[in-house]
């Protein structure tokens, strides 16, 4: 569900207070830097007005020149660092944004993140909290900027001239209200454009990811058809905010220059009647356009803030991604003692995504020593109880307690608990990369050891470049039974207590799955091994089976002797 325009607004001027010192910076030193401006201006109509009606030498003229140019000078540095500042705040808030989304997608787990599509969280962590900076380094400190400046050019006109005063005071107001009232209307114009870009996203790497089933089902054209039009729909959306902020400039331009129009025909025909002195009317003539620069520099960055409206709604939604990632303890954290898990107990254990159960009071025990499957129908919930002992959701009731040999209880955490998923990930990079993504710190001799037990040893062995070899995408350039064998060295790389396996040997060979199958049980003498499978063979293989039926509940355990 997207957050209303109202809590949007909010969240962003929440966002305001965690770069506030930078962004008060910036809005302070832009309005010195302008101040400087308007005296600049001031000196110059001065010297003008001395150089050319009251006859003053030139040569008496050096210090006057001097102090503009100081002062114009001054203007420019004082920008530079409304500018730099304004930037660094934008960046500091955009960065912290993408951070916590970051540590927000960690809490969600990957049961979590299931809830939304991967290209759309891509376009959201990306484009969305970068369209956030603009809108803090320019928008907030040029709303500043509108409301100081032109009061103080209306001081000044306001000392010179009563009728430019009152020209100004009128048409000024005119500009950020029409922006109000453009922006009202080109906000759903600009979030439709957002909501164009993210399916774009998804789309795009769906059919990336999908390429050979697309293929396979002759639905390329139609995937090419459908992409088309997707960008088709964003580039309409596109052309209709460039609509909408070229017709608001021009607006802007109009109500500007017919002020100052007349502004300079006032003045001109005060001249002329001799009512004005020449110095007063150069002052207030150049002062008029500089009244309408934040006003029109505000306008032009009302679309960033309407931009960032947009992206932060995508970011709002990447927020109610339900956390159900259970926060386990880490290596820092001091464990209570050395020595390895042996056993887990699941006591009465009950687990569910949203109302619904899907795991219903589960007990058993499962030891080091013998291979433990868990099997079920397809939808009972075998890789949710994974999940709950991985950390990944959280338990409705009932609890998991680690013991050792000695009977100590241990706790949970992330370095005595593997996982091997159903679709393990292989990241753009060479097998050796690949196979330290859970351990940076192993050795050359650690991968051998590792791989030799996964049994992918003498295949890398085969390879040109070895374990230098690049994967390729996702694994592109291994098959499905060389990825498993990978993924399972590199959880044996973590040495872990326990480890636990999701259809380890699915749309395998019968020779592979035999090989994975006899490296399991292998595993399982030094280690607890928990497998979530459907595979007749490797249960029948497994010393203990915890049956799931399709109501989630233990239906059925069965025990064999260890050979
Ligand atoms: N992230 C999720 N959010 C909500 N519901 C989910 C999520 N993941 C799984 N489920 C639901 O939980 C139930 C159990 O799913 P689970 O993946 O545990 O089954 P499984 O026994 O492992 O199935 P399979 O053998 O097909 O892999 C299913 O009804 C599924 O729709």
């Amino acid at each position: 569900m997207q957050a209303t325009q109202q809590q949007t607004g909010s969240y962003l001027k929440d966002l305001t207070r965690r770069a506030r010192t930078w962004l008060m910076l910036s809005a302070a030193t832009s309005s010195i830097a302008c101040i400087l401006f308007i005296l600049q201006l001031c000196a110059l109509a001065a010297l003008v007005d001395n150089l050319t009606f009251k006859g003053q030498p030139l040569d008496t003229s050096v210090t006057d020149c001097i102090i503009i140019l100081a002062l114009s000078v001054s203007s420019f540095i004082f920008q530079w660092l409304a500018d730099m500042t304004g930037k660094e705040g934008g960046l500091h808030i955009s960065a912290s944004v993408q951070r916590d989304a970051l540590i927000h997608l960690t809490k969600a787990g990957p049961a979590g993140c299931a809830k939304q599509p991967a290209g759309q969280l891509i376009t959201t962590m990306t484009e969305a909290a970068e369209a956030l900076e603009p809108y803090f380094s320019q928008y907030i400190p040029r709303a500043v900027m509108m409301v100081v400046l032109p009061i103080v050019i209306l001081g000044i006109v306001f000392h010179f001239d009563i009728w430019s005063f009152v020209i100004l005071a009128c048409t000024g107001p005119l500009i950020p209200f029409f922006m109000v009232l453009v922006g009202y209307s080109a906000q759903s114009i600009m979030d439709r454009q957002w909501t164009q870009l993210v399916l774009m996203g998804s789309s795009f790497l769906d059919s990336l990811r999908g390429l050979m089933t697309l293929r396979l089902n002759g639905q390329t054209t139609n995937s090419i058809t459908r992409l088309e039009r997707q960008t088709e729909a964003h580039r309409h959306a596109t052309f209709s905010v460039m609509r909408v902020a070229f017709l608001t400039s021009a607006t802007l331009e109009f109500f500007a220059s017919l002020s100052v129009a007349m502004v300079a025909v006032i003045f001109g025909s005060r001249l002329l009647a001799g009512t004005a002195d020449f110095r007063s009317a150069f002052i207030v003539l150049v002062l008029a356009p500089e009244y309408f620069i934040p006003l029109r520099n505000f306008s032009s960055s009302y679309h960033a803030r309407q931009n960032a409206m947009a992206a932060a709604k995508q970011l709002q939604t990447l927020f109610t991604l339900p956390e159900y990632a259970v926060a386990r303890q880490s290596a820092s954290e001091p464990v209570s003692s050395a020595a390895p898990v042996t056993m887990l107990k699941l006591n009465d254990i009950s687990a569910s995504y949203e109302k619904a159960l899907i795991l219903k009071q589960i007990s058993a025990e499962i030891r080091k020593g013998q291979l433990t499957a868990v099997s079920g129908e397809s939808g009972s919930g075998k890789t949710t109880l994974l999940y709950t002992l991985m950390g990944f959701l959280p338990l409705r009731s009932g609890s998991v307690a680690a013991y050792d040999a000695g009977g100590a209880q241990h706790p949970l955490t992330e370095e005595n608990i593997a996982w091997v998923p159903q679709r393990p990930l292989m990241a753009f990079g060479s097998i050796a990369d690949n196979l330290r993504l859970g351990a940076p710190e192993a050795t050359d001799d650690d991968l051998k050891n590792a791989t030799r037990q996964a049994g992918i040893f003498d295949f890398i062995m085969t390879l040109p470049e070895g374990f230098n070899t690049q994967a390729g995408e996702r694994g592109a350039r291994l098959s499905g039974g060389q990825i498993r064998r990978l993924s399972l060295a590199r959880a044996l790389l973590r040495n872990p207590d326990i480890l636990c396996l999701d259809e380890p040997t699915a749309n395998l060979d019968p020779d592979t799955a035999d090989t994975i199958i006899e490296m399991l049980k292998s595993c399982a003498k030094t280690r607890i091994v928990l497998v979530a499978t459907h595979d007749q063979k490797l249960i029948s293989a497994a010393q203990q089976v915890l049956h799931i039926n399709e109501n989630g509940s233990l239906s059925a355990l069965t025990e064999k002797a260890v050979a």
